[in-house]
């Protein structure tokens, strides 16, 4: 059986202020961080955790986040650096639905899409200041017709494509040495990764269940979140599975780390 290998996909940057990376503590001014996909090639098939932002989509509707994205950033791009094509991709797994996770979900035809039940349902029925955060429905041309009124709902359009969606609950091992963990708070479904290899210890991707190291060592979440308690005991959670696991943790948003990250055509295994 071929060992797993991870590919890191660089997505592109955003800029945010200090004071959302930070919650109530900054410091403020500009910060300008990462967005990637995680691609894992298993015996079991080619999955890619979160896809990243759409560009056009940001430029629209958050133009202030100032995305900066090359053609080799987007998701088809990414994957031609390792000679793959979007069709090749069997399973998408999204942490969570916010536009910086699911922007390139759209391009992956023929994947299964995977996510916690809670975080689909979230979707349709978001608290009012997480309405940019969901920005993106891209991902299920259906949720974005019939939220774009009924009268679009009637007639979905033939050539928009359809996801299979699976929805999941608790922690799970979905392909072995393949696990998803269950850390809500910065969303109600909110998912964090481990991947486990034969070459080097396990890799477990925070999501934006921690933005980077700085965040964990202060114990500091992020501003956008639906609830800072849960976020808190999933920050402290992703500690112990590390602990556990003797796991390396990965943040999804870490300039400062995100350098040291082996990125695509490089992989881990
Ligand atoms: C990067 C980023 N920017 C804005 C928002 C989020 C982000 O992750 C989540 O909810 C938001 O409004
Ligand atoms: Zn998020
Ligand atoms: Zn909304
Ligand atoms: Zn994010």
């Amino acid at each position: 059986m071929s060992d797993t290998k991870v590919y890191l996909l660089d997505g592109g940057t955003l800029v945010i202020d200090g004071f959302h990376a930070f919650w109530n503590r900054g410091p403020g001014g500009e910060l300008r961080f990462p967005c990637y996909a995680v691609l894992v090639e298993h015996a079991d098939g080619t999955y890619i955790f979160d896809t990243g932002y759409d560009h056009d989509h940001v430029m629209k509707v958050l133009p202030f986040e100032k995305p900066l994205q090359t053609p080799e950033q987007t998701i088809p791009g990414a994957l031609a650096r390792i000679g793959k094509k979007p069709q090749d991709v069997d399973y998408v797994i999204n942490s969570h639905y916010h536009f910086d996770h699911c922007g390139g979900n759209k391009y992956l035809t023929e994947a299964c899409t995977l996510c916690h039940a809670k975080e689909l349902e979230a979707c349709s029925c978001h608290q009012p200041f997480e309405h940019l955060g969901y920005s993106d429905l891209s991902f299920a041309p259906d949720l974005a017709k019939a939220k774009a009124g009924a009268k679009d709902a009637a007639e979905p359009a033939l050539d928009i494509y359809t996801p299979k969606f699976e929805t999941l609950t608790g922690d799970q091992e979905i392909a072995k040495g393949l696990w998803l963990f269950e850390t809500p708070g910065h969303t109600a479904g909110h998912y964090s990764m481990m991947v486990e290899l034969k070459n080097r210890r396990p890799m477990l991707f925070t999501a934006d269940a921690c933005y980077s190291q700085k965040n964990m060592d202060m114990m500091c979440i992020s501003s956008f979140h639906l609830d800072p308690t849960a976020s808190l005991k999933s920050m402290q959670r992703l500690k112990d599975l590390a602990e556990k696991y003797d796991a390396e943790l990965f943040y999804s948003h870490d300039p400062e780390s995100f350098g040291d990250y082996i990125k695509a055509p490089g992989f881990y295994s």
